[in-house]
């Protein structure tokens, strides 16, 4: 009986550790990304985001721990062909044009000549710089260098791409245009790691996410799973009376919004799913009261992040100052 074996994952780490100064800035990390999944990787300023990046490129050794990239080590040339980055600062050659920079990014990727020729104006146009690539890079805005440096990126057909912060200088229009090459390269197969502190965009493009904070995984999973069926539902009625609230609860869990001037009376409901919204409607009728607001919305990324974070905080900030986090962690 022959046995195919099991495609690789894009990105395998295991109990991954790295430890600067005596600091674990990034301890236990294990995570699996499949081949052509977008994974959001999410964490406050210092988390150990950029630190893990670096690792899964093979730009910094772990202190511990097993990382493989494309079934292999970051470490190997022939992998490291295979991968893009789109680093969050990315130092760009000023003097070149984007053509020329497209040029030199692909013979550092080793891409023939011919081959680097009909890409470039593929690319150029993906990233909305069709047309302007015979100009100067220090004539460009930041949006356009942020294009430019996603350009790069995607250049040599890369299997598994890094984007760190791809969005943060561009507008709303280009914010968009860069979710559709994300989605583009997973319709082709292509992994994507994305460092984002824009949750909203990381909600719409990501299959799955990892929370990070001090270093350590808070939760992981499917943005489907982690934000759940759950419903949020603002209710705002002409008159709350203790007979409909009592019957809004077996509904689900209730809290009664303060009185606030020149607003009618409200709740706020956290019912299992949607079914339950017109369910809402036909007990307020029933109660011989009128309906004035029935706003249902789903969990979304950051309030499951703020959460997060800030239990997190709780658990892990009091008994340890971060002055005194020195001493731990290392091995
Ligand atoms: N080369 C280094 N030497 C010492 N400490 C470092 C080094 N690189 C990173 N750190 C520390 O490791 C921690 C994690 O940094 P990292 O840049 O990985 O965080 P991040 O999650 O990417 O943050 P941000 O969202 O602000 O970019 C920080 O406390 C940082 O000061």
């Amino acid at each position: 009986m022959t046995r195919s074996p099991a495609p690789a994952p894009a990105i395998f780490t295991e109990h991954l550790r790295k430890v600067y100064k005596g600091r674990a800035v990034v301890q236990d990390l294990s995570l699996t990304v499949g081949e052509g999944e977008v994974f959001g990787f999410l964490g406050p300023n210092g988390a150990g985001k950029s630190t893990t990046v670096k690792m899964l490129l093979g730009l910094v050794m772990p202190t511990s721990g097993e990382v493989r990239v494309l079934g292999g080590s970051p470490q190997d040339p022939e992998i490291r062909r295979q991968l893009g980055f789109l680093p969050e600062q990315f130092r760009f050659q000023n003097w070149m044009t984007a053509q020329e920079f497209l040029q030199f990014h692909a013979r550092l990727a080793g891409m023939p000549h011919d081959a680097a020729q009909r890409r470039i104006p593929e690319v150029l146009e993906l990233v909305g710089l069709g047309g302007r690539g015979g100009e100067t890079l220090n004539g460009y805005s930041k949006g356009m260098l942020q294009r430019a440096g996603l350009a790069q990126a995607i250049l040599a057909r890369p299997r598994l791409v890094f984007l760190d912060e791809p969005t943060s200088a561009l507008d709303p229009i280009g914010r968009v245009e860069v979710r559709e090459i994300i989605t583009a390269l997973k319709a082709e197969g292509v992994a994507v790691f994305l460092n984002s502190h824009l949750l909203s965009e990381v909600e719409q493009v990501c299959d799955h996410v990892a929370f990070v904070n001090r270093g350590e995984v808070l939760r992981q999973g499917s943005v489907r799973t982690l934000l759940g069926a759950e419903l949020q539902v603002e209710v705002r009625v002409s008159q709350l009376s203790p007979g409909l609230l009592q019957r809004l609860g077996q509904l689900g869990s209730v809290q009664v919004l303060e009185p606030a001037e020149g607003q009618w009376p409200g709740l706020h409901l956290v019912v299992p799913g949607e079914a339950a919204v017109p369910q809402v409607a036909r007990l307020v009728a029933e109660a011989g009261a009128d309906l004035y607001a029935l706003n249902p919305h789903h969990n979304d990324l950051e309030s499951l992040f703020l959460n997060l974070i800030e239990h997190a905080g709780e658990a892990q900030a009091r008994p340890e100052p971060v002055a005194a986090a020195s001493g731990r962690g290392g091995r």
